[in-house]
């Protein structure tokens, strides 16, 4: 591995925990904490500059069509519903059974309609018809529709046509028509389908971290008074309490919960977010009247898991194929590292037009992106380690282009609906089928021919395996986590009773990425049932101001007890909060509110860090050291299931594209597409097109070295850890690594040659011998 691919692994692990106080920033960037914690949580980071040249706002002439003839189109619906309204229900709530009376004909001229009228468009595609009228006579859908399939609408026609379903039957007034909740991870593109939504007339509305609290307020009582069709939020927002009361109280209900990326719900899919556990719970305690998961990849089993998670019957699955006859889907194994670069510019000479180059590291990215435009291409860099801006004009200089280059990682290419892109390369190896052909899948849209090539090498594996082996944490970490859970003093805790913990520093005393941690604490919520995730807090602020003087005159008892408590230093006075808290005999809710106060009349600039994760107890925690390690030794069993499951996916994508067998058939297959309209050969893949098997270079991995493993134990004391020491060996970093000054060392990394089972091995054999 070269320095350069090690620094920006190093990048990818400091990036996994930025993220991780991203989310932790996002979840606690709601105000409305307060409710619970009595936290009006200031927040003045820079709001994240949004993507705009989004697909619908692409289509200029989609946003003419005008939905003014309201009184025109529910004469329309009630005349079919002539001499059938039933009775006003009193909480304007519809059981489920009364719901789905609604009949199909009904919803299939509603929903046509809508399309029409409201979002320009002419006809259905796929099974979008099938799927939303499904939703509108109360059933739930699982949508599975390759990207740009227009999944979207299956959830926004609904969204629109309740309001008149319930005019049409009179069940309800305007206000309590409820609400459609779309969660979705992809936060930067909630805010251009809700601008696009907006420009259509709709309502619709994001709470995400970019809100400004004014927008934030306003949204919530347009949430309260029932006037929003569409609500956007993240799914890590369920696990606040003062959002998921808001949610339960909004006039009318949740009538649709749409889960974007719902793939992430099976722990055997490729992207498996233990936050998406806890949407279905949601759903249930929420009492969503039904459900529409989207997904672009879903592969039988992870279908299954999605139906069973939602409950949701085999007839509520619409998928549609994989196939797409107009991609070339070609491989080549290259045994000489120096010869990937020159065969790439060959092929790109080749097949010009927009393309999009996949590599696995940022500075990969850059390097491979310098190296192109050296060779007279236009091409550019993009991940997810660049500013907003630049970001953005690198997107949208590829939309307005025709031969341009974007040399990225798995960053770019959520919302990429560009038509005519005509080549997708994949320079190193993804990390699996799923995102092969997620990625894929952006190529050709216009149904013109298009070049898919996959490039294979074994360095690949090592770059993925660090990836992979990276994330389990050792038993020992497990222990130590188990440990610090069930400490002493919470276990005096009574059920009910909260807790706080700062992943962050949880995760350095521990030696487990952040990532993990919440994958762990997920488990305890959701599998063991100790603790529900209340939410989060911060635990420091800090405050500047130009004048000091006006606060200082604040004569109110929780500006003197702020103004008495806090430490001024040369440019920011730090407010020590839970401190004053118990000298002042003041409640955290009030300190927070002065100082939110403070900051809305302009006095101070606020900044607030420290965050730490709120833990309600549901039951009383493990209390015996037996209990414990039963709980670690189960643990541990999931995390090695994990592991596994991640180093077969890469596999079974090496498989795929090595084997004696026709790639698309064999891509749909995985699928579990039983089709015949795929023949037994496509005639537009590598092996179709030459019956030469792609391999893999044959290069295997070298025995650990006797004297290099000596070394390992002479230099690093640790002997209650071999993972930790096959790490060091393999160059995998960690926590407790950073601590213990071992990057610094020459033996870190010294056996990257290596398996990391072999080496795993070794250590195992030395420390417990
Ligand atoms: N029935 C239709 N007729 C014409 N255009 C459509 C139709 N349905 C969707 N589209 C358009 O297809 C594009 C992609 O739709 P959408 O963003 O919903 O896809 P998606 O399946 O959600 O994709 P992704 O997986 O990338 O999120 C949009 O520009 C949308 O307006």
């Amino acid at each position: 591995m070269t320095a350069t691919q090690r620094k920006e692994i190093d990048l990818a692990f400091a990036s996994d925990h930025e993220l991780h106080k991203r989310v932790n920033a996002a979840i606690t960037q709601n105000p409305d904490l307060s409710s619970l914690f009595g936290d009006v949580v200031t927040h003045f980071r820079k709001q994240d500059s949004q993507p705009t040249n989004t697909s619908f706002e692409a289509e200029d002439d989609e946003f003419g069509a005008s939905f003014d003839d309201e009184a025109d189109f529910l004469a329309a619906t009630e005349a079919v519903e002539n001499g059938k309204r039933p009775r006003d229900e009193d909480d304007g709530a519809l059981s489920l059974s009364k719901r789905a009376k609604t009949n199909a004909s009904r919803s299939v001229a509603l929903s046509n309609r809508i399309l029409k009228e409201r979002f320009g468009l002419n006809g259905f595609r796929l099974k979008q018809e099938a799927a939303i009228t499904r939703i509108l006579d109360g059933g739930s859908a699982v949508i599975v529709f390759p990207t740009g399939g227009g999944k979207s609408l299956c959830y926004q026609v609904p969204a629109v046509a309740f309001r008149y379903q319930d005019e049409a039957i009179g069940s309800r007034n305007g206000q309590m028509s409820g609400i459609t909740l779309v969660v979705s991870p992809l936060i930067a593109l909630m805010k251009d389908q809700v601008d696009g939504l907006l420009r259509r007339g709709i309502k619709a509305a994001v709470l995400n971290s970019s809100l400004s609290r004014d927008k934030y307020l306003a949204t919530q009582q347009d949430l309260r008074q029932g006037h929003l069709d569409l609500l956007y939020c993240a799914p890590e927002r369920l696990n606040n309490e003062g959002f998921v009361a808001s949610l339960k109280a909004i006039p009318g209900g949740i009538r649709l919960l749409a889960v974007d990326e719902a793939h992430c719900i099976s722990e055997w899919g490729h992207s498996f977010r233990p936050d998406y556990l806890k949407i279905a719970r949601f759903a249930k305690e929420a009492s969503v009247e039904r459900v529409a998961c989207l997904t672009a990849t879903a592969t039988p089993k992870v279908a299954r898991d999605i139906c069973s998670a939602f409950s949701i019957p085999t007839e509520g699955l619409f998928t549609t194929t994989v196939y797409r006859p107009n991609l070339r889907l070609l491989a080549q194994s290259n045994p000489k590292q120096a010869d990937n670069v020159s065969k790439l510019v060959g092929f790109l000479r080749q097949n010009p037009g927009p393309t999009i180059v996949y590599t696995t590291l940022q500075k990969g990215a850059e390097e491979l992106a310098e190296e192109l435009k050296s060779r007279n291409f236009s091409a550019k860099a993009f991940h997810a380690g660049m500013d907003t801006d630049v970001k953005m004009r690198t997107q949208d200089a590829f939309f307005a282009s025709d031969n341009m280059i974007v040399v990225a990682t798995i960053a770019f290419g959520m919302g990429i609906d560009k038509p005519n892109i005509r080549n997708i390369v994949h320079f190193d190896i993804p990390d699996s089928i799923e995102s092969c052909s997620q990625q894929v899948g952006r190529a050709g849209r216009d149904g013109l021919s298009s070049v898919c090539l996959f490039n294979l090498s074994t360095k690949d594996f090592y770059l993925r395996n660090i990836f992979t082996y990276g994330d389990r944490p050792s038993r020992r970490s497990l222990k130590l986590l188990m440990e610090d859970i069930c400490s002493k003093e919470r276990k005096r805790l009574k059920v009910g009773e909260t807790f706080a913990i700062s992943e962050y520093h949880q995760s350095r005393d521990t030696d487990i990425k952040s990532t993990m941690l919440s994958i762990i604490y997920a488990q305890l919520e959701l599998h063991y049932g100790f603790i529900r995730a209340a939410g989060s807090k911060y635990t420091e602020y800090k405050y500047k101001t130009d004048n000091p003087d006006a606060i200082s005159r604040d004569r109110d008892r929780a500006a003197q007890a702020i103004l008495r408590g806090s430490n001024k230093k040369k440019l920011w006075t730090y407010v020590p909060i839970e401190i004053i808290e118990k000298s002042s005999g003041l409640t955290r809710e009030e300190l927070v509110r002065k100082i939110d106060e403070w900051n809305e009349r302009g006095m101070i600039t606020v900044q607030a860090t420290g965050v730490q994760q709120v833990y309600r107890l549901e039951k009383f925690l493990p209390a015996t050291k037996q209990e414990i390690d039963l709980i670690v030794k189960q643990l541990d069993k999931t995390m090695e299931t994990q592991e596994k499951q991640n180093l077969d996916r890469t596999k079974a994508l090496i498989n795929l594209i090595t084997d004696k067998k026709c790639f698309s058939r064999a891509l749909a297959t995985y699928f579990g597409e039983t089709s015949d309209r795929i023949s037994e050969e496509c005639g537009h893949c590598t092996w179709c097109e030459t019956h030469q098997q792609v391999l893999l270079p044959n290069e295997p991995p070298q025995p650990p070295n006797t004297a290099l493993v000596k070394r390992i134990l002479d230099e690093v004391s640790a002997r209650d850890d071999p993972r930790y020491l096959a790490k060091i060996a393999f160059g995998i970093k960690s926590p407790r690594m950073a601590q213990e000054g071992i990057y610094r060392k020459a033996v870190f990394e010294s056996m990257n040659v290596c398996d990391f089972e072999d080496l795993l091995k070794s250590f195992t054999k030395e420390c417990f011998m």
